[in-house]
């Protein structure tokens, strides 16, 4: 395995009387694309929010890119090169496509509010630089033909690839994406999956994917992590993750969306 980017030992997170996730040992390396399943409130998108500093562990250890990410507020976490995309498309909606993009580039970027306020040449520069940086990232993922068009106006699908963009924006080394093909007919998860493998090729980065739907993970996780309950089951292959007792149990009782 390459070198870990993201390693989180024995995390453990409680509210109140519940835990949500338990003594979760797990590992991702530089550019690769790993998996996270299990059923229904297994605790993927606490994991999630563990890893990009919303929620602090009760206990156990978050390191990225060598560095313990304890206490360190989810802007400062984006800005050392984690990103991510949410279950529910959070764009803005009254914004156009191109702001949308601009605005998660901008977040990142530490303008002077002098040159904001009196709109100096930097200020000038800096506008136009990020509108070039992008289009150039629209264009990549061929929605600068919508850079115009409010963002709620696009087609699903399309929102939810401009999801990944805005997410791309903020140069990430690792990328979580929570279930992006939810909503997602069957062939727009097959461009989905096509598309992730683009992204990670392209950026070279590494990918932690979230999804319920067993073809898409199947079908691009190099490894994959199963949760239930909190704790991890299991953790292999497609092939072994798809013969493990443990997990076929696991997922006994739960529709899988197979969606095959
Ligand atoms: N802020 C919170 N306060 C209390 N309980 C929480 C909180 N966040 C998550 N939980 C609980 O933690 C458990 C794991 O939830 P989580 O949303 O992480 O599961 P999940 O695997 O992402 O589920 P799904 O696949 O349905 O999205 C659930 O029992 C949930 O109710």
């Amino acid at each position: 395995m390459s070198a870990p980017l993201l390693e989180l030992e024995k995390v453990t997170i409680k509210f109140g009387g519940i835990t949500a996730v338990c003594d979760l040992d797990m590992r991702v390396g530089e550019r690769e694309l790993i998996g996270l399943i299990g059923p229904n409130g297994a605790g993927k998108t606490t994991a999630f929010n563990m890893i990009t500093g919303v929620y602090q562990p009760t206990s156990g250890s978050i390191q990225f890119a060598g560095k313990s990410t304890k206490g360190v507020k989810p802007h400062v976490l984006s800005l050392r090169g984690i990103s991510r995309t949410f279950q529910n498309i959070r764009l803005f909606s009254q914004m156009t496509v191109l702001d949308n993009v601009r605005t998660a580039m901008q977040g990142n970027r530490a303008q002077r509010v002098r040159d904001a306020l009196i709109r100096g040449k930097v200020f000038r520069e800096v506008e136009s630089r990020v509108e070039q940086e992008a289009m150039d990232l629209l264009k990549i993922f061929h929605l600068d033909r919508f850079h115009d068009s409010m963002g709620k106006s696009l087609p699903y699908g399309d929102q939810r690839r401009l999801e990944i963009v805005r997410a791309l924006a903020t140069k990430p080394k690792l990328l979580l994406l929570d279930e992006p093909a939810a909503g997602m007919n069957p062939t727009e998860k097959q461009q989905l999956m096509e598309l992730i493998r683009f992204v990670q090729d392209k950026f070279q980065i590494a990918v932690l994917l979230v999804e319920h739907d067993m073809k898409v993970v199947m079908g691009i996780c190099q490894r994959i992590n199963v949760l239930e309950y909190g704790r991890k089951i299991a953790e292999g292959t497609p092939d072994e993750i798809r013969a493990n007792p443990k997990v076929i149990a696991a997922y006994l009782g739960e529709e899988v969306d197979h969606d095959a």
